[in-house]
């Protein structure tokens, strides 16, 4: 499906802009969308699609959300209630419930998190009681903090969810499992009873995502509601563990993996608007007999933005990389081999973060780069920004996956003094860390942030021995080691970004024009060389730079920006974002930004009348002195 095909969907565009409807209207607006949409697309992931089909789907997904300048109430039936049945189901239930799914006869949600716990998913009160005597679990929500909150759709879009609840046999707790509940009447869409549904109220962003909690009043659903591929409760109650109790957390490492390509995209959104303006936008005269320049041709407004189109090079590659390794991780999940899953899961818990952090910081530069206009809600970068930074928080908190993904590292380095192989994307840790001299190549240079994840893995295990050494507890230790625990999950998770970026380009580069390779190929030294000049620190501390290397640095960092200055429209029209995608006054391919900006203002419905009528109500007798 191209965007041709969707854009031409009649009715799927918006003649008012969303942002002058109410909290309602929005939400009804976007129903109607998503409507038109599916009903076009009609296709939803399944297991056997490439790599390249799924990143399509991705790419249709940001679609919707740019189509909505939000996100879609449909978001969660496709990013992970259809992934939780695939993942988690029989092959039954996947028979079943996926045909409904796919077919969009159902809509369902993920609901997870509760009111009193999101991170801690051992935490979580949501009781599903298994019944031996009428073979049905009693999903009930003992306290107010147990309601789920927070899952998309879940208010007034979906009827069916997958609820993640604390199972319980003859009053013993089996830990947390999947359980698809219906949650609403599939012809009145009522919820069914026991079970209270309603809106968590208006977001920073997500605003059409119809977030929503809900709340079981001892609500009966039968034996096979339970997701039963990782662990199953037999009639009689006994029940069978799987092989690995994180396996129900499956879902959320694919999501993970699939916010490292989304944030990708949407950086490359930001980007597209905010070079495109500055291109168009011209401000200032530096030399008095020359007119106005491109704000583009500053070299502080190239800093601001050309790392933002490198970057989302780096997150696309990343992105598919470690989208590889899910997919053959999953299918030897599926011959029972778990070994991998480890390392799967450290550098989730260590990109999604980096990715997230990154481009949320960057989307808002590209914001700050386009002055007045740029805070505008019609150049849709604060939107972007509303959409970029909720993965900050949703999917694992950043702060604590990189707290997982030190648990990792840690393991890891110790094992190595032990004399334990490292493998996979660890093995560097046992590298060299002494650095003799600076080399400022880019492998030189991704070299150095190797090794100075190595010091600070090796560092702060040193930290954490010491704190046990001295009478705390290991998790006293950990807690107070864990600001350079996150510190060296960060420095993990750069190195494999740089590194994955460059070797995952020099693999593209044997098949590329001559021009397009050297333009690529410095956007990769611009990243490496960007990244070296912000932890310049580390570089000093653990890669011997000299300050004499450093300037060096800074001199390659500014010839580098003048390479990229006359190919940088390109670069971002090679995003090819259509304008209607884009949803921005300001990064129209046509460059009419002023007038985009003219015709959106006209669109409020202040400007339908030239008098208020608040003045004849309250300006008008207040200053007459008559209120
Ligand atoms: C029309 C529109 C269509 C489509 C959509 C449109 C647009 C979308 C575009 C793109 C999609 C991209 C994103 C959007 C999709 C969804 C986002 C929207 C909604 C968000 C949903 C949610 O947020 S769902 C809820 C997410 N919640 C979490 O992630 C909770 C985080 N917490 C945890 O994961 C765990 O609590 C913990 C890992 C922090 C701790 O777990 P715990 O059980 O307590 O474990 P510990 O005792 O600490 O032991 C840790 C050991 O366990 C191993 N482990 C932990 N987790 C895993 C795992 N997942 N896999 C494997 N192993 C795991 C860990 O390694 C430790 O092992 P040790 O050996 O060290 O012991
Ligand atoms: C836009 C959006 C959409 C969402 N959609 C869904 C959905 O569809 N389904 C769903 O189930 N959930 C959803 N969520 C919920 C999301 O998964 C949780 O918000 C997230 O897991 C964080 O949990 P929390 O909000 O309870 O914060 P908490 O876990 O309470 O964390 C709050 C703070 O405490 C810190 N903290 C917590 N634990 C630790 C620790 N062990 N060590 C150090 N610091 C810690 C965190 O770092 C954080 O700074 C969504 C959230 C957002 C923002």
């Amino acid at each position: 499906m191209d965007e041709q095909k969707v854009l031409s969907i009649k009715g799927l565009l918006d003649d008012t802009p969303e942002e002058y409807l109410s909290h309602k209207e929005k939400y009804e607006n976007s129903i109607r969308k998503s409507v038109l949409f599916y009903k076009t697309l009609h296709s939803t992931e399944d297991e056997n699609m490439s790599v390249d089909e799924k990143t399509k789907l991705n790419f249709r997904n940001i679609v919707t959300s740019a189509i909505f300048k939000d996100n879609s109430p449909f978001m969660l039936h496709n990013s992970m209630f259809i992934p939780t049945i695939m993942g988690q189901g029989t092959d039954e239930q996947r028979e079943y419930w996926m045909k409904r799914a796919k077919n969009m006869e159902i809509i369902g949600t993920y609901a997870q998190t509760e009111l009193g716990h999101g991170t801690f998913i051992r935490g979580l009160e949501t009781q599903a009681t298994y019944d031996p005597d009428t073979e049905e679990f009693v999903l009930h929500s003992p306290v107010l903090s147990s309601y789920k909150w927070w899952p998309g759709g879940l208010a007034h879009t979906a009827n069916y969810c997958i609820v993640m609840a604390r199972l319980y046999i003859k009053g013993k707790s089996h830990g947390i499992h999947p359980f698809m509940v219906q949650i609403r009447d599939e012809e009145t869409h009522m919820p069914l009873p026991g079970i209270k549904l309603g809106e968590i109220g208006a977001k920073l962003g997500f605003n059409t995502v119809n977030n929503g909690f809900l709340g079981f009043e001892n609500h009966r659903i039968s034996r096979d509601r339970m997701l039963m591929k990782n662990a199953q409760v037999l009639k009689d109650g006994t029940f069978v563990a799987g092989s690995n109790s994180k396996l129900t957390y499956g879902t959320m490492v694919y999501v993970r993996v699939l916010i490292v390509s989304n944030m990708a995209n949407m950086l490359a959104k930001a980007v597209t608007i905010a070079l495109r303006y500055s291109a168009i936008r011209r401000q200032s005269q530096p030399k008095p007999d020359e007119p106005e320049p491109q704000i583009l041709d500053y070299v502080t407004q190239q800093h601001k933005l050309f790392i933002a189109i490198a970057s989302s090079h780096a997150f696309y590659m990343n992105a598919m990389w470690l989208w590889e390794i899910y997919y053959s991780v999953s299918l030897q999940l599926a011959s029972g081999k778990l070994d991998n899953l480890p390392e799967l899961h450290a550098l989730a818990c260590c990109l999604k973060p980096l990715s997230t952090i990154d481009a949320t910081a960057m989307i808002e530069k590209c914001r700050l780069a386009c002055g007045g206009h740029g805070y505008m809600l019609s150049a849709n970068l604060a939107q972007t920004y509303g959409l970029a930074t909720a993965a900050y928080t949703y999917e694992g908190e950043n702060t604590v996956l990189l707290l997982q993904a030190a648990r990792s590292l840690v393991k890891a380095w110790v094992g190595h003094v032990k004399g334990r192989p490292l493998k996979g994307t660890m093995a560097y840790l046992a590298g060299d860390s002494t650095v003799k001299a600076w080399d400022g190549s880019i492998d030189g240079i991704i070299q150095s942030f190797k090794v100075v994840a190595i010091r600070k893995i090796s560092s702060v295990v040193k930290i954490l021995q010491d704190y046990e050494k001295s009478g705390l507890s290991p998790e006293d230790a950990w807690n107070k080691a864990s600001v350079f625990l996150t510190a060296a999950s960060e420095a993990h998770g750069r190195a494999v970004l740089l590194s994955v970026y460059k070797s995952e380009m020099d693999k593209r580069a044997a098949v590329l024009s001559p021009p397009l390779r050297k333009v690529l190929l410095q956007l990769v030294d611009l990243y490496v060389t960007y990244w070296a000049l912000e932890k310049v620190g580390d570089m000093l501390l653990y890669a011997s730079i000299t300050d004499k290397d450093v300037d060096e640095l800074q001199r390659r960092y500014i010839e580098l920006l003048a390479a990229i200055r006359p190919n940088a429209v390109g670069l971002v029209d090679a995003f090819d974002f259509r304008d209607e995608i884009l949803n921005s006054t300001l990064g129209a391919y046509d460059g009419r930004a002023y007038e985009r900006l003219m015709e959106e203002a006209m669109k409020s419905p202040l400007n339908a009348e030239p008098v208020n009528q608040t003045f004849h109500k309250y300006l008008k007798p207040f200053m007459r002195g008559k209120l």
